[in-house]
């Protein structure tokens, strides 16, 4: 009798066990499905998110810079518009670019300010020195180590053509430039069609006087 007694014991003990050993497995299946599910979701939200954050350039916040096309006309030279020239400075940094005097925005400070004090800083030009032209503003867009950049430039004359040049020390180099040579000196198209514009406008300009 005991030994009946044992043997179903201990039979019905191994099926209990067998089905708790299968309970067991098929939740932690299920576990394992539910947890891959969860963290799909959570990676496809993260590159959603991250997707539109970083990718995305109109969410980046835009460097901007303002500047001066500054020019000078030389009274001994050929008749406008092959008396004029256009400063342009090297960087001393980076790969030694050529561009107008131009720098970026301080917090608080206005476009045209801006475009004041970087080229009294970086060619040694003060307001006085120049004569800024009615009706030109031109506004380019590019990128700057994956960052939207808008620069603004203004077009102003150097009162006096002999007026020197002061370099500050982000520069190396400058050149009064007539529009061609200006122009393979300036490199990025958008710059060169801001030049050329600048041309247009003072020969438009010379055209009604
Ligand atoms: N050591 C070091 N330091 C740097 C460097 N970089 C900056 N610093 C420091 O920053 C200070 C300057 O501060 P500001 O004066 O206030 O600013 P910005 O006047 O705005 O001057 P940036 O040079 O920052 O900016 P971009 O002229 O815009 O050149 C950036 C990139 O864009 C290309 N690029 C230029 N123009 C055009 C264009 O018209 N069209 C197109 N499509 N592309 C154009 C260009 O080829 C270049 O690859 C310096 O004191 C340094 O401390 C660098 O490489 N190494």
């Amino acid at each position: 009798m005991d030994k009946i007694f044992w043997y179903y014991c201990r039979s019905s003990m191994q099926q209990l066990g067998w089905f708790c050993g299968n309970l067991l497995k098929a939740f932690s299946e299920r576990a394992q499905v539910l947890q891959r599910i969860v963290i799909n979701v959570f990676d496809e939200v993260k590159e959603e998110w991250s997707r539109d954050n970083t990718s995305n350039p109109s969410q980046v916040m835009a460097l901007r810079a303002c500047g001066f096309i500054v020019f000078r006309q030389l009274a001994q030279s050929s008749p406008p518009p092959d008396n004029i020239e256009y400063l342009l400075l090297q960087t001393s940094y980076g790969k030694h670019h050529w561009t107008p005097p131009k720098g970026h925005v301080d917090p608080g400070e206005d476009d045209l300010t801006t475009a004041l004090r970087e080229t009294q800083e970086e060619a040694g030009l003060g307001e006085e020195h120049l004569q800024v032209v009615d009706g030109f503003l031109q506004e380019l867009h590019y990128e700057v180590r994956g960052r939207p950049k808008t620069v603004l430039y203004w077009l102003a004359e150097l009162r006096d053509p002999k007026m020197a040049v002061t370099l500050s020390k982000e520069h190396q180099d400058y050149r009064w430039a007539k529009l061609e040579e200006a122009c393979s000196l300036a490199q990025h198209k958008d710059l060169q069609d801001t030049l050329r514009a600048a041309q247009q406008h003072l020969d438009t300009e010379q055209g009604k006087h």
